[in-house]
């Protein structure tokens, strides 16, 4: 099936899976729960009835960019359309705004996209009962050039490489690295070097619960002082130190962990040896087998030597490095604050609990943005609701003293949409204004102060989230001196329709199939608006303007929480940044 066909907000069925609900298509599944995942996942939404007729086969549109909006309605008149361009069922823009279909005037053209081998070998859809166009005929002819064409990437929206270069370098680098207590380094990065402050282990070291010997076997069998039976420790136990020399022929009781003493040659697992009485009441231990020297000793310095270099500076410090710093001998660790933002939720219609009612939503970007933002690293204060109130918006972002202020939502040119006249009077740089990339187009960076910026993302959920990676991660990582993640690629494992000039930013779940390994399988549910397909997904991909066939590597970028990268911090209820402002 190519992917894409049914994917809209309009919940249309795969074939086979009309009328089932979802939890039937799963259970229906494989068994596998990779593959109930998936199909959970992928699940369509209950059918609406929307017959084919009302939209499912028409190519839908695509509206201009947020930097050409303007310049829309000059146009208007002789696309008879507001701007918008003819676009293909899978744009999750349009597809969340069924009235946005109805003006197409012409179709777009789709270069690589139309050349697309699995999908001309594809099941021939031309003939489909439920009256959808096969996706060959909605490529259709090139876009038509000339006085009535507005293009999709407007001035001011940058391709999306750009955009995430600029928001990457808009800041020189992270500010002064800092010292602090251990635990309080946790997803920063290593401003020095981790260097060993001792030898590990910084003594030769039993591995074993056994006894210390000396020499070959049989052994004497001797207490370190007084005898068990008097109350003392049947030997030499974990944190206690040997003071006696252990002499040729004898042995003494040990445990994991313990040091061994002077004079001892190997270890004697306990399983691996015997204890017999002698008839002067001492006591013989016997092993079956010789214990060559250095058996079960972890010696001295095996791990490293005082001095040794554990870790480069740069490197980020997860639990991993906090038990080895720890275990080094570090009791603070000298690494590059933490950025700080300040999330300024905006909305009216936003509601923070309960269900939605009388057209109002719950607010979905609160409670995704700050946790997100810690695994990055980021110390991000409890998200602040604002009211539809330019003053409000312009008061807060001039109060705030965090590093970035990320504003959700009032980017676009609605009447209560106040992100774009407040950072003209702050006098902010703007930085990017707009992204040739879907969703999220209407993102934003701008520069309040020589380092404080403002990131602003779309409100629509999952537009929000590619400005999240897009912008803001890029941003902070920088001022987090934190490592790019390594780049990482993955074959589709279907076909993904393109956005005729701009990028896609498409989740994804990985799959193994013998053939290629590990691959992106795109997940349905990606429109701007939702966030039922990230939920369940690895990855973004990355899909190029045009699209991509199935077996293209693309980009992926994955989510710190499949990345393994969320080890940043999670702030207790009185560790949190205080933002001023805040209840
Ligand atoms: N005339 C035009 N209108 C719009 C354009 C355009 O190019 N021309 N672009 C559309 C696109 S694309 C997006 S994305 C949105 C961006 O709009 P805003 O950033 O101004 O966001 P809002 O209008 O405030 O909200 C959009 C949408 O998202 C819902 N929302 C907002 N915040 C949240 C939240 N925290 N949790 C859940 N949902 C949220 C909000 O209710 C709206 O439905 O503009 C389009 N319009
Ligand atoms: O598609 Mo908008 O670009 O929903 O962010």
């Amino acid at each position: 099936m190519t992917y894409g066909e049914f994917d809209d907000d309009f919940g249309e069925e795969p074939d086979g899976m009309v009328g089932r609900t979802r939890s039937e298509a799963a259970g229906e599944a494989s068994g596998d729960p990779f593959e109930e995942a998936l199909a959970l996942a992928n699940a369509t939404a209950p059918v609406r009835g929307r017959p084919a007729a009302e939209g499912g086969a028409e190519p839908l549109t695509v509206r201009v960019p947020h930097a050409t909006r303007e310049t829309a309605a000059a146009h208007s008149s002789t696309t008879g359309g507001g701007g918008d361009i003819p676009y293909t069922p899978d744009d999750p823009f349009s597809l969340d705004d069924p009235a946005a279909s109805g003006n197409s005037t012409w179709r777009s053209s789709r270069p690589s996209c139309s050349s697309n081998s699995s999908r001309s070998s594809g099941p021939d859809r031309s003939s489909d009962p439920a009256g959808r166009e096969s996706p060959e005929t909605l490529e259709g002819p090139a876009a038509p050039t000339g006085p009535g064409h507005h293009p999709t990437v407007a001035a001011g929206a940058l391709p999306w490489h750009t955009a995430r270069e600029i928001a990457e370098r808009a800041v020189p680098g992270p500010p002064a690295p800092e010292t602090s207590a251990l635990g309080d380094a946790l997803g920063r990065t290593l401003a020095a070097p981790l260097a060993a402050l001792t030898d590990l282990p910084s003594f030769d070291t039993s591995a074993m619960d056994g006894w210390a010997v000396s020499g070959p076997g049989p052994w004497r069998l001797d207490h370190p002082s007084g005898t068990a039976e008097d109350g003392a420790p049947p030997g030499i136990l974990a944190g206690h130190s040997p003071a006696e020399v252990l002499r040729d022929g004898h042995a003494i009781p040990i445990a994991t962990g313990a040091r061994v003493p002077s004079g001892a040659t190997a270890v004697l697992r306990s399983e691996h040896g015997e204890v017999r009485e002698l008839s002067d009441g001492g006591r013989r231990l016997y092993a079956p087998r010789p214990a060559p020297p250095g058996q079960d000793i972890r010696p001295r310095g095996q791990e490293c030597r005082r001095g040794d270099q554990l870790l480069p500076a740069g490197a980020l410090v997860t639990p991993a490095v906090l038990g080895l710093a720890a275990a080094a001998g570090y009791d603070e660790l000298t690494a590059y604050p933490r950025p700080r933002a300040e999330v300024l939720v905006l909305g009216d219609e936003l509601l923070d609990h309960g269900l939605p009612q009388e057209g109002r939503i719950r607010d979905a970007l609160g409670p995704l943005l700050a946790p997100w933002l810690h695994a990055l690293g980021v110390e991000a204060a409890a998200p602040r609701r604002l009211a539809d109130d330019a003053d409000t918006l312009y008061a807060a972002i001039a109060q705030s003293t965090a590093d970035v202020v990320i504003t959700t939502g009032g980017t676009a040119s609605g009447p209560v949409d106040h992100v774009h006249p407040t950072l003209r009077r702050l006098g902010a740089e703007v930085l990017v204004d707009g992204v040739a990339v879907r969703p999220g187009h209407p993102m934003l960076l701008a520069r309040l102060a020589p380092h404080r910026h403002l990131v602003g993302l779309p409100g629509n959920p999952l537009a929000a989230v590619s400005g999240l990676v897009t912008l803001a991660e890029p941003l902070l990582r920088t001022l987090a001196a934190r490592p790019p993640g390594a780049p990482f690629r993955a074959p589709l494992a279907a076909p993904v329709h393109g956005h005729p000039q701009d990028t896609r930013i498409v989740p994804v779940t990985y799959r193994e199939d013998d053939r290629h390994g590990l691959m992106a399988m795109p997940l349905r549910f990606h429109g701007p608006a939702m966030l039922r397909g990230i939920a369940a997904a690895d990855a973004l991909a990355v899909v190029p303007p045009g699209g991509a066939e199935r077996g293209t590597e693309l980009e992926l970028l994955e989510l710190p929480w499949s990345a393994g990268l969320s080890v940043g911090w999670s702030p207790g209820p009185s560790t949190g940044w205080t933002a001023p402002g805040s209840a």
